[in-house]
This record gives C-alpha cells, structure tokens and sequence, in this order.
C-alpha cells in the first residue's frame, strides 16, 4: 500500500514511510493510494473479534509490507491491554435506535489513546530497525498531547514536545501532560489558540533544515496512522447492532476532522455507513462549512469543550481531496488560496459530493450544559461536554429528519477530565480513576513561549539538536 499528498508534490510512500514522516514535504496530508476494500460479511466478522484482533486485521489492509499481522497483533495486543474495560470500546444503548460508544477507557481517559498506544508501539519498532532517533511534536487542545505523552514517554528513540494554547485546557488536561517529567518529554506552553499551536508545527514541518536537524516528525491526525487506528472502533460498534449489511450513522464531536474523517475511511472500505454527522461546538466553522460552503475561520471562541476550540480543521483538506475527486493540483490551488484569501467559498459540486456523506450541526455551550444535565437526569450517568456536543446534535438530527434509523454517537472523552464544567450543568464533579488520584499532588513542568514559530524552534533546538 502507497501514500500520496493531497497536493501531489512529492513522491508516494509506503506506510511506514507516512508514519515516520507525519506530514508530507510538500505540505500536504498523506492519504492511501486507493481504499482497501473489506465485504459486509468481513466487515462483521472482523469487527465481532476482540478488539485488538480487530485492530491488528484493519492496520495490516494500512500497513502492506511495512508490518506483519503477527507483528501488528502483538502491539495490538499490548496496546489494548491497556485499557480499563475488557471491551476496550464499549458500546451504550440509550435508546431503540440510539447508541454511544465509549472511547474513554484508555489511559489517558479520551478517544486519542486509541491511535497513540498503537502509533508508540509502531513509532518505537520502526526506528529501532532502522538504528534511527526522532522528535515527534503534537499541537493540542489538550487530549492529543496527553495520549502521546503518555504512549512515547518510554520510546527510547523519541523526543515528544507538546504545544497547548495556555490557560485553554482544562487543569485535568494540562496536568496530565506537565506531570509528566522525563529527559525525553517537553511540554510548551503557547500564548494563543490551539489553531496557532497547529499553525506553528505546520511552520516547522515546512522548514526543511529544522526538519532534517532534529528529525522531526508529528502525532497529530495529519499522521496517517492515526486515522488507520481510529477506523477500527467503527467496525467493532457496526458489526454489534447492524442487522446484514444494515447502514448506521455515526455522530462525531468534531474539532480537527480527524475522527470523523476515520468514519469516512471506514465507509470508503466498504463498511455500511448510511451518513456522519458532524456536531461541532461554537466553533462552527465545519458546519457552516457544510451547510452553506463558508470555510473561513473567525477567531476561537473559548466554550465548555475546549478539546473542540479549534477553526482550521486540518483534515478538512483531506476530504475536499477526496470531493474534488482526488485532483491534487485543483486541491493543491484551494488550499493556496485558502491561506492568501484567509477563507474560501466551497463550490456546490464540491458540496454535493460532501453532503453524500456528511451532515452537520452546531451546538452552542449553554445547548452543551443543558445536554449534559438533560442525560444526567434521564440516564442517571455524567457525560463528558465533548460528548454532549455530539449528543445534543444527534438528538436533533434525529428530529429533523437529517438522520433516521441507527445512530451511534462517539462518546470522546470521560467526564472527569472537565470536572467543572460537568459539576456547573449538574451539581455533580465526576471522580478520576483511582490510578489519577493523585494527579493534583505531581510536580509539574513546563516551558512558555509566545506563538512564534522561531520562539518553539529555539526551545527544540536547544533541547533537541544534534
Ligand atoms: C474529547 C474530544 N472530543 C472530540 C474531539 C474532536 O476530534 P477531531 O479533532 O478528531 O475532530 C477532540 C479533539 O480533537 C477531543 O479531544
Ligand atoms: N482536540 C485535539 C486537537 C488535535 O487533534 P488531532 O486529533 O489532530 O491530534 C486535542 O485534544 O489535542
């Protein structure tokens, strides 16, 4: 299996070769050649295997000659083990037809350890046969950085350094990340947005002699691999309600599009999927994007789901690659323009293609708390303000008509990793696991930088360099 760029600019890759490098030189996202293809009938057996079966059997259609099955089954395995629950992502029913799937039972309590536990395990197999050392950086709004850290902090070859927006995690969030004190980890503390944090690393990536010093590459979900992970929970949840080949929606909470984009990889492999919904927060730059074909970012507001504070959704490029029926120089003059224009109109063919797939909704923070205290007091259960995000935009797109039959909504993170905002919707503050219970009480550390690119690359350098 080769990986091309969305903007045609450099040459195509094997897996390992995308895994290792992140981002692709000529800026753009690497993306599988052509979709592997799995029947219904795999599809349900697949996605009826243990978890880490399953994984191990969808990453090997990713993977090609880059790994062996017996190799991706024994990270699998570890990866998943992990894991609090046995069923690593279970699934809820809420309802005749409504369902969350819970991805918060990994360590660091959010749907990012599904990608980063097996993306540690890869990172730390492909460097030791190549005898190769590198610096992975993440921008985060708060869940990715903690996952990585916590999946590279024992790789050997690697050095994380994760970038957040300052004071715009929750404290749960940022001390899961700056508790983390090893020679290997560096944490950096950005005055500005998540979108300036991912702008910088985009800056970096683009600078070739950094690249080349400090051997850079990225976890964020520009990494292929990452969204190879994140398919596999969609099969497991299809293949436990779909009756046949049944087509079942999948509700997302959105920010970056990389888990919704997961979803549309699994659809593009054949699984029945009827539509994604999108559920964005105030930030709704992905929805007026595929309701009205308005992508311009405005600035970040800051809201109850701050993982979500995000405007300029990286993999959007991804799928409008795929809606300009992979045209790499057409993409390529979009997103040129994008950056020049600072915004862009969607043109209704491009739409069209789009809205096959995708619906999407925005929900405002005073919809999320309500959200948040309405399931409380109906199912008795605290939900995370991510999660009602997409929840609230199920409920609605159910009564609307946008969606109808089978909804699965991605539950993204536990709640107790936004104690305030869930104890303001519902007088109640979710507990940490037992294994966090001191979380509070671990030193902390961190650097602090302004958003300039040349700021982050001097703290790198330092640290990092040969
Ligand atoms: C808890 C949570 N939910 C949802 C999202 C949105 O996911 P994505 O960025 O893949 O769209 C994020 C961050 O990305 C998150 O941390
Ligand atoms: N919400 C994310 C933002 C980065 O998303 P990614 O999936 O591209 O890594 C976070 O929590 O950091």
């Amino acid at each position: 299996m080769k990986y091309i760029s969305t903007r045609g600019g450099c040459s195509a890759v094997d897996f390992e070769g995308a895994l290792l490098a992140g981002l692709a030189p000529d800026g753009g996202l690497y993306m599988p050649e052509s979709w592997p293809q799995i029947s219904p009938q795999d599809a349900r057996r697949i996605g009826q295997l243990p978890y880490a079966q399953a994984a191990a059997e969808i990453l090997s259609l990713f993977a090609g000659e880059s790994f062996t099955i017996d190799e991706l089954s024994t990270m699998a395995a570890d990866a998943y083990g992990t894991f609090t629950d046995d069923r690593v992502a279970p699934l809820v029913k809420l309802g005749p037809e409504d369902w969350m799937l819970e991805l918060f039972h990994g360590p660091t309590l959010a749907f990012k350890d599904f990608a980063m536990q097996i993306l540690g395990r890869l990172f730390d197999a492909a460097l030791e046969r190549s005898d190769r050392r590198l610096t992975i950086i993440a921008a985060t709004s708060g869940d990715t950085g903690s996952a990585a850290i916590e999946a590279l902090k024992s790789c050997a070859r690697v050095n994380v350094v994760v970038l957040h927006p300052e004071g715009r995690v929750s404290a749960v969030q940022q001390r899961m990340m700056t508790s983390v004190i090893a020679p290997n980890v560096m944490n950096i503390a950005i005055k500005g947005s998540f979108d300036d944090c991912q702008a910088i690393v985009k800056t970096l990536f683009a600078d070739d002699a950094f690249v080349r010093d400090v051997r850079l590459s990225g976890v964020n979900s520009i990494n292929w691999a990452r969204l190879a992970a994140q398919t596999v929970y969609y099969f497991t949840a299809w293949a436990q309600i779909a009756d046949g080949d049944e087509a079942v929606n999948f509700v997302v909470p959105t920010g970056n599009f990389g888990d919704v984009f997961a979803g549309y990889a699994a659809k593009r492999m054949g699984l029945p999927i009827a539509k994604l919904g999108v559920a964005a927060n105030a930030n709704d730059i992905l929805h007026r994007a595929i309701a009205h074909g308005d992508y311009t970012p405005s600035s970040v507001k800051p809201t109850a789901s701050p993982s979500m504070d995000i405007q300029v959704a990286s993999n959007f490029e991804r799928l409008l690659f795929e809606a300009k029926n992979r045209d790499a120089n057409a993409l390529r003059e979009t997103m040129e323009s994008f950056a020049n224009n600072k915004g862009m109109k969607i043109d209704e063919e491009t739409l069209a293609a789009i809205r096959e797939d995708f619906v999407s909704d925005a929900v405002s923070m005073e919809e999320t708390l309500s959200e948040i205290a309405r399931h409380h007091k109906e199912t008795g259960a605290l939900i995370d303000p991510h999660t009602a995000v997409g929840r609230a935009a199920a409920i609605r797109f159910r009564e609307s008509g946008a969606l109808s039959g089978k909804i699965v909504t991605l539950s993204t993170a536990h709640p107790a990793k936004f104690p305030e905002a869930v104890k303001d919707a519902t007088g109640e503050t979710p507990a940490l696991p037992d294994f966090y219970a001191d979380l509070f009480d671990r030193p902390e550390k961190m650097e602090y930088a302004l958003a300039e690119p040349q700021a982050v690359k001097t703290l790198i350098s330092d640290a990092f360099a040969n």
